[in-house]
């Protein structure tokens, strides 16, 4: 079901937030706000810290400094009950895929919906009720591996890997979306392939999608907006439209 798209409301809010790993500080003082249903690029050089912020965000990891608003929940305090909840709206792609080797696919991304399900009926497909395994049929549809449902997930090529650990993000309807270096293993045509998925999430379904990427002109052409993480800071956040070539050279310098 599309969510209400008239209003946009910010799906998340990043005020003044900082991570130090140790003593070794990654960033300072980050501020945005993205509105439900933009598709965000997050660039950067090697090291500036998109997977640290994409982290921090979802509360995998604790923000050093400021606050996290995801969804309307203060994320940066959320703990126990109330952050599983919030993840449980929450999907990740991340550079690793994670998926369970001797399993089928189908159960891989029926366990998407473990967040929202828990329980061992969401762990293997012969198992999980009807309208979960359709729903699992539906993301394998969306990234193209339908004839692939009942296959062992070691059997699964790198790039066939990512696309069911994508569709195991999508199969609990996430209202935000986060992927890290989702196109990373996979080919330039499977890569536009699953760019266009998330874009199209975005604007047909509403989700809000932030992935981070070293291919430029995936931002360019699947964001709407582009931040740019560089020296420890937030140096860029501009319109895909109005980003220009020396916006980039200040972050890759
Ligand atoms: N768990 C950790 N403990 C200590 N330092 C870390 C940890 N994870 C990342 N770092 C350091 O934090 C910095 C930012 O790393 P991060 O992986 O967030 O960057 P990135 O922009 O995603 O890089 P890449 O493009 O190479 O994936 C790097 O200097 C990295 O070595």
């Amino acid at each position: 079901m599309p969510r209400n798209l008239s209003i946009s409301p910010v799906d998340i809010e990043a005020r003044t937030i900082a991570k130090t790993y140790g003593d070794t500080p990654v960033f300072a003082n980050v501020s945005f706000r993205l509105a439900r249903g933009e598709a965000v690029a997050l660039v950067g050089a090697n090291g500036a810290g998109k997977s640290t912020l994409l982290r921090c965000l979802m509360g995998l990891i604790p923000v050093s400094d400021g606050q996290i608003t995801l969804l309307d929940v203060a994320a940066h305090r959320a703990r126990g009950r109330e952050l599983r909840a919030l993840r449980a709206r929450l999907g990740l792609v991340s550079q690793k895929h994670n998926l369970v080797p001797r399993m089928s696919v189908l159960s891989n991304v029926v366990h998407g919906l473990l967040g929202k399900a828990p329980g061992l009926r969401h762990w293997n497909h012969g198992l999980a009720p009807k309208p979960s395994r359709d729903a699992a049929m539906t993301a394998l549809e969306k990234v193209g591996l339908a004839d692939v449902a009942l296959r062992r997930a070691d059997r699964l090529s790198g790039g066939q890997s990512q696309r069911v650990a994508i569709a195991r993000a999508i199969v609990s309807a996430p209202e935000i979306l986060f992927a890290d270096e989702p196109c990373a293993s996979l080919d330039p045509a499977a890569g536009e392939d699953v760019m266009e998925l998330f874009f199209r999430l975005a604007k047909d379904e509403g989700v809000t999608v932030i992935f981070t990427s070293h291919n430029v002109d995936h931002a360019l052409r699947y964001g709407d907006r582009v931040l740019g993480l560089a020296g420890g800071a937030l140096k860029l956040d501009v319109t895909a439209a109005s980003l220009s070539r020396a916006d980039l050279r200040g972050l890759y310098d």
